[in-house]
C-alpha cells in the first residue's frame, strides 16, 4: 500500500513529576525540567535533520506539552505555525493517584496492581473526590467546560473516548486535506491514539511504551491507516528512553 500522508507524534520532554517518578496525569500542570527543555530542543533537531515540515500542530492545554511544542517550533524556526490546544489531548486522569510516588504506591499496593493501573486498557485508577483541591474544574483551562465532563479518573479506554472525537472531527479531516500535522501530547493520550490507528488489541496496548521527546513518524494510507511507523532515533536511544519512563516489564 502506498503512503499518502505523514503524521508526527511527540510525547513531551521530562517534567518535574516524571523526574521524581510521581503520577502526574490530567490535572497536574507540571513544568518541564531542565532535562525536559533540552530533550524538547533535541526532538526539534531530530525533526529538522529528517527534513520534516508542518502546516499545523495540535497539543494539549498542559504546560509540559505546550512548552515542548514551543521549543520544537523554536528549533524549526516556525513560530508562525498554527497551533490548536485542546484538553482532549491531555494526559489520562490518574484519579486519586495524582501526585503520589509510583515507587511508594507499588510498595503499598504491589507492582502488579500499579502496572494494571498504568498500562491496562480498561481498569480505572481510584476516583478523585470532586471536593478534593486536585479536582480541576475551577482551573483556567477547564472553567468554561461543563464540570460533568471533567474526568475524576480515567482508564486508557476512557481517555480514548474523550480524545478520539477530536481526532475524528478536527485532526483527521485536516490530514486528509493535505495538512502536514504534528501532535505533541502525553504518554497515554498518544498510546490511545496508537491503539486506535494501529488497531492494537487490548492486550497489545499493555506493552506499548512511548518514550519522551523522540518523534514518532507515521506514514499513513489514504484512509489514515499506518503503513509504517518509526522513531527518529536509533533503536538503542529508543530503548533507553523507554526504560527511563516505562513500566519495567515492558522494556526488558
Ligand atoms: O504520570 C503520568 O501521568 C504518566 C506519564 O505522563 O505516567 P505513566 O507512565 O505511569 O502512565
Amino acid at each position: 500500500m502506498e503512503a499518502r500522508y505523514t503524521l508526527v507524534l511527540l510525547r513531551h520532554g521530562e517534567s518535574h513529576y516524571t523526574q521524581k517518578n510521581l503520577f502526574c496525569g490530567f490535572g497536574n500542570d507540571a513544568d518541564l525540567s531542565d532535562i525536559g527543555v533540552r530533550e524538547a530542543a533535541l526532538a526539534g533537531q531530530r525533526i529538522l535533520k529528517a527534513g520534516l515540515e508542518f502546516d499545523l500542530a495540535f497539543t494539549s492545554v498542559l504546560k509540559r506539552a505546550v512548552k515542548t511544542l514551543f521549543l520544537v517550533q523554536e528549533t524549526l524556526d516556525c513560530h508562525w505555525l498554527p497551533v490548536v490546544r485542546t484538553w482532549r489531548l491531555n494526559e489520562r486522569h490518574y484519579g486519586d493517584l495524582q501526585g503520589l510516588s509510583k515507587t511508594e504506591t507499588a510498595k503499598k499496593y504491589g507492582e502488579a496492581q500499579v502496572k494494571t493501573w498504568r498500562r491496562s486498557y480498561d481498569v480505572r485508577p481510584p476516583v478523585l473526590d470532586k471536593k478534593d483541591p486536585r479536582f480541576c474544574s475551577s482551573m483556567a483551562p477547564y472553567r468554561d467546560l461543563d464540570p460533568s465532563i471533567i474526568p475524576v479518573c480515567e482508564s486508557l479506554k476512557d481517555t480514548m473516548e474523550r480524545m478520539l472525537p477530536f481526532w475524528h472531527d478536527e485532526i483527521a479531516p485536516k490530514i486528509k486535506t493535505g495538512k502536514r500535522v504534528l501532535i505533541i501530547a502525553h504518554g497515554n493520550s498518544l498510546r490511545g491514539l496508537m491503539k486506535y490507528l494501529k488497531r492494537l488489541s487490548d492486550e497489545e496496548i499493555t506493552k506499548l511504551e512511548i518514550p519522551q521527546a523522540i518523534p514518532l513518524v507515521l506514514e499513513l494510507s489514504e484512509n489514515l491507516q499506518p503503513i509504517r511507523d518509526y522513531y527518529l532515533a536509533s533503536e538503542e536511544e529508543v530503548k533507553t528512553a523507554k526504560a527511563k519512563v516505562g513500566v519495567k516489564d515492558n522494556v526488558k
